[in-house]
């Protein structure tokens, strides 16, 4: 049922090593996801590092997270889709993942997340980065917008955080920051990692 968004990926991770897709998965889903995140009321502050102790830093990141897990919610929807891709990206590209961990993030009006790369420091462990949003009726003017840059630092695109969404990258790849939000923004940031689960 996924097969066509799969394969659009992957052929795009071959190629371009990132890609944006509009109407993604299912509106429904983003619609489900979105009113779970909102009663979910166990937010906290990210961290920008996880070693050697979990460090936060609010000059560089201010959104606030809360992990994923296959609880049988619409929370296990968004990992069976993720954990499809995950097979099919093994299957076609001969990769080793071995797990996805993901969250959904909150930025409230004013939070961003300066430009970075997804692999914490002394670790090589994410591969692929997912990046889905939740964000109904987003509009010019709202903020929150993704920015994606290339191994040079060279602008690549902005991308509108729309509800349905979907962001795939290499995760070593491209460095990416979140404009401040005008609007309170909802998504689920993820990445398929090569090593075993913690
Ligand atoms: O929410 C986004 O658009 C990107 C978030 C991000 O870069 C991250 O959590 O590492
Ligand atoms: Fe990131």
């Amino acid at each position: 049922m996924n097969q066509a968004i799969y394969s659009k990926i992957t052929d795009a991770l071959v190629d371009d090593g990132y890609i944006v897709i509009e109407n993604a998965i299912s509106k429904n889903l983003s619609h489900l996801l979105l009113q779970d995140a909102k009663i979910e009321s166990n937010f906290r502050r990210a961290g920008i590092s996880n070693f050697p102790a979990l460090h936060i830093d609010t000059n560089r990141r201010r959104d606030k997270i809360h992990w994923l897990d296959d609880d049988g919610s619409v929370r296990s929807e968004f990992l069976a889709f993720a954990d499809g891709l995950k097979e099919y990206l093994n299957k076609t590209l001969f990769l080793v993942l071995t797990y996805y961990e993901s969250h959904y993030a909150i930025y409230n009006t004013g939070d961003f997340y300066e430009t970075h790369v997804d692999a914490f420091k002394n670790s090589v462990n994410r591969v692929v980065t997912t990046v889905y949003y939740l964000n109904e009726g987003w509009r010019e003017g709202d903020g929150g917008e993704l920015v994606i840059y290339d191994e040079h630092n060279n602008f690549l695109k902005k991308v509108p955080p729309k509800a349905n969404t979907l962001v795939v990258f290499l995760s070593e790849k491209f460095p990416h920051e979140v404009l401040p939000a005008i609007k309170k923004r909802y998504s689920i940031a993820g990445w398929f990692r090569v090593d075993k689960v913690a």
